[in-house]
């Protein structure tokens, strides 16, 4: 059976194609700096070697257009017909309280979707244009969603309950949800299966820092707190998000400024972050570019983003009366050797020390880095949201329940 996967993320549109059967990956890769003047197509070739190709892609649309284009092309494709996808499953951000696993995608599931658009406007519009595009190009083909917010689901009231009127709560179901779940849960199992550890008696913080980026505190294999919220935007400072903020700012902005809920929405979620504060870039290959130049603000930029990882850590620690694993990854976790470090280093009270020869060649690879006498293991683990996505899918193909 062959499982295409979509995973849209607000910058990127990843993708593989599964033999589920075999196991084999038939193509598998990604586009990334959409809507920048930069982005680029980057996929794996049959020998295993990597072609990067400049195109600008300006928005998902063309993103997955060029991806279904990629698999079909002589060239490059690995089938001869879009016919030969059985499945496809997708990454979806938002669920609200409604999914707590997977789901054969219907009307029904995509009313929810769109339901969630004001929830997640980078993400759930964007995981939309994927099931629309293969709901017209293959009408026939089974699509499963699997939801970021799923894995989350566990919280405790506790974590998850805003302290507003809880009328707030019954009526709107304004709570937090957390993202990113399919990550956290993949990352936190993986990490332990690495280290010969069985994920049921650990305590995991697993730091996904990408684009988007949040920290989750997994015990005993279920997360009980999360850094996002009901939006993607709470927690961590991000590419272009602004993450934690006084609330009390943003009526004073939204009155200073004269704006709307639209134009507030559109300022935390595209304007703030990285790019906000640095005026450079949400990249973060752009921003160490910049601070290698001698950029100020992108220095106070990065050092504002690592100072927030720092604290959400810490805060996580002490949800979890301790920490046995600290895990890293997303596009930045799994590469930014400097980041990685800095928060490591402060975290030497908790007995924790990282290798630092090992941790400044590990990119993109499982990699255990910190010292054998450190009391938390450190490991980064890159990220397989699209392995889930893709196990997932055929076990709601084949009328079972996914894991
Ligand atoms: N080698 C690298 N060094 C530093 N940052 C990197 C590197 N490779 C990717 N990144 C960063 O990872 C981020 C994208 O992460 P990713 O997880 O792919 O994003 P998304 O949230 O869209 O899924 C970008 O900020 C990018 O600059
Ligand atoms: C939920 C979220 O922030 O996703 P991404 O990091 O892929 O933008
Ligand atoms: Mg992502």
């Amino acid at each position: 059976m062959n499982i295409l996967v979509l995973n849209c993320g607000s910058s990127s549109v990843k993708y593989k194609l599964i033999d589920v059967d075999t196991k084999a990956t038939l193509a598998e890769g990604g586009i990334e700096k959409i809507g920048l003047p930069d982005s680029f197509i980057k996929f794996k070739l049959a020998d295993g070697s990597k072609k990067v190709v400049n195109d600008p892609i300006p928005d998902h649309h063309k993103a997955i257009n060029d991806i279904l284009n990629l698999l079909v092309s002589p060239e490059y494709g690995c089938i001869k017909s879009l016919k030969e996808i059985d499945a496809v499953g997708h990454r979806v951000v938002h669920g609200g309280e409604k999914f707590n696993s997977s789901v054969r995608i219907d009307n029904e599931v995509i009313e929810k979707i769109k339901e969630c658009y004001a929830v997640a406007p980078l993400h759930n519009p964007a995981n939309m244009i994927g099931i629309e595009a293969i709901t017209e190009l293959i009408p026939d083909v089974p699509q499963v969603g699997v939801f970021d917010t799923a894995f989350h689901q566990t919280m405790p009231a506790e974590a998850y309950m805003y302290a507003l009127p809880y009328e707030l709560y019954e009526k709107y179901a304004i709570r937090r949800y957390g993202f990113h779940g399919t990550s956290h849960r993949y990352v936190s199992r993986r990490a332990c299966e690495f280290l010969n550890l069985d994920p049921k008696t650990q305590k995991v913080i697993t730091c996904h820092i990408g684009n988007g980026g949040s920290i989750t505190a997994v015990l005993n294999g279920k997360s009980v707190d999360t850094s996002m919220g009901l939006t993607p935007v709470e927690g961590l400072m991000m590419g272009t998000r602004v993450g934690d903020v006084d609330p009390g700012a943003l009526t004073f902005i939204e009155d200073k400024e004269h704006l709307d809920s639209n134009q507030l929405s559109n300022l935390l979620n595209k304007k703030c972050g990285l790019l906000g504060v640095s005026g450079v870039s949400s990249d973060m290959r752009d921003i160490d570019a910049a601070i290698s130049a001698g950029n100020e603000r992108a220095r106070l930029a990065l050092d504002m983003y690592i100072y927030r990882i720092i604290k959400y850590v810490g805060a996580y620690v002490a949800a979890l009366n301790g920490v046995d694993v600290i895990a890293f990854t997303g596009g930045v976790g799994e590469n930014q050797v400097q980041l990685r470090k800095r928060v490591c280093d402060h975290l030497s009270y908790l007995g924790l020390k990282i290798d630092d020869n090992v941790n400044s060649v590990s990119r993109g690879e499982e990699k255990l880095i910190s010292t054998p006498d450190s009391k938390v293991k450190v490991v980064v683990i890159p990220t397989d949201e699209e392995l889930m996505i893709a196990k997932d899918t055929e076990a709601i193909v084949n009328g079972l329940q996914p894991e």
